[in-house]
């Protein structure tokens, strides 16, 4: 088994030119095949409302569902570096509640590190809960939990005014004490310059090649999630076809008596089934 990958093994491979690796897991099984593919970073994201639970947005994810599915993601990928998303209000209204609940994520579920989203404004938040020896993960750009006051789930940081924003987010985080910065849906040209102003590593996410390594939604990479594709996604397999395959495949078979047959049944001896037939008659 592969050694236990920690903070210092992130930044080796930073240091060393040698991209990360991110995905989302939401489950054991998911959890078990990534580990097995040498995946670095596990994000269990509240984009599992969506992606999992059937929901619109991630704003009704809460706290308890992202321990109970961290839990079995842990099981899964013991070497994995988890991270565990805080999900929508259990970080927002002031930093000690924002603490505690970060706590319940590390202590509870066993995560490496917890990631929140936004900028400057959380600049201070991050602060105490790095004070507090949990490490963060920042997340700028695309910030699914302002869905509202973002209009929809849109790219970020396509006008100047918008992108020097960004780079001065980047900055707060990197000084807040984030280890490692997700940008989403931005801009490369943007990206670049955020790769290139803060030390940290950036994680992207639908913001081009520039930075420390990437990261993609498993469901969507997989073709595992129907309702829609952002850009930025590459899909490597289609398990929506290969699945309706199979059980179509299993309806026709229970349909027209193919199945179950000899090999799937438990077997009794003559002897026992006469005795038993001769019981039953008496
Ligand atoms: N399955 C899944 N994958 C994701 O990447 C993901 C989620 N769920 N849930 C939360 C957010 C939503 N995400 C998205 C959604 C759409 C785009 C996108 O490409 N939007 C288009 C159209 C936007 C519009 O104008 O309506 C764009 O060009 O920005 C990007 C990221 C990323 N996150
Ligand atoms: C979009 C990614 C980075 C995320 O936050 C999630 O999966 O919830
Ligand atoms: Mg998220």
């Amino acid at each position: 088994m592969r050694k236990k990958i920690m903070i210092p093994d992130l930044y080796a491979k930073y240091e060393k030119g040698e991209p990360i690796t991110m995905l989302t897991a939401y489950d054991y099984p998911m959890a078990l095949l990534e580990e097995k593919a040498g995946v670095d970073i596990i994000l269990v994201g509240d984009s599992m409302g969506m992606t999992v639970y059937g929901l619109d947005t991630t704003l009704p994810v809460t706290l308890d569902m992202i321990i109970r599915h961290a839990q079995a993601v842990r099981r899964g990928a013991p070497t994995a570096f988890i991270v565990g998303d805080m999900p929508y209000m259990t970080y927002q209204v002031n930093k000690d509640e924002a603490i505690r609940n970060a706590g319940r994520l590390m202590a509870e579920a066993g995560v490496d590190a917890i990631k929140l989203e936004g900028g400057r404004e959380m600049a201070e938040t991050i602060a105490a809960i790095v004070k507090a020896t949990i490490p963060v993960m920042g997340h700028i750009g695309l910030t699914p939990q302002s869905i509202s006051q973002l209009g929809g789930f849109k790219a970020q940081g396509r006008t100047a005014e918008s992108a020097l924003k960004l780079v001065e987010d980047a900055k707060a985080l990197e000084a807040a004490g984030c280890f490692s910065i997700l940008v989403e849906a931005v801009p490369p040209e943007v990206n670049k310059v955020i790769v290139e102003t803060v030390k940290v590593p950036i994680i992207s996410l639908g913001s081009g090649v520039y930075g420390a390594g990437q990261c993609l939604i498993v469901h969507d990479m997989l073709g595992f999630f129907d309702r829609f594709t952002p850009k930025f996604v590459k899909k490597y397999a289609n398990l929506n076809a290969e699945i309706v395959k199979a059980l179509e495949a299993y309806v026709a078979d229970v349909k027209e008596k193919n199945f179950p047959g000899p090999e799937h049944v438990y077997p009794m001896s003559r002897e026992e089934v006469e005795k038993f037939l001769a019981e039953l008659n008496k």
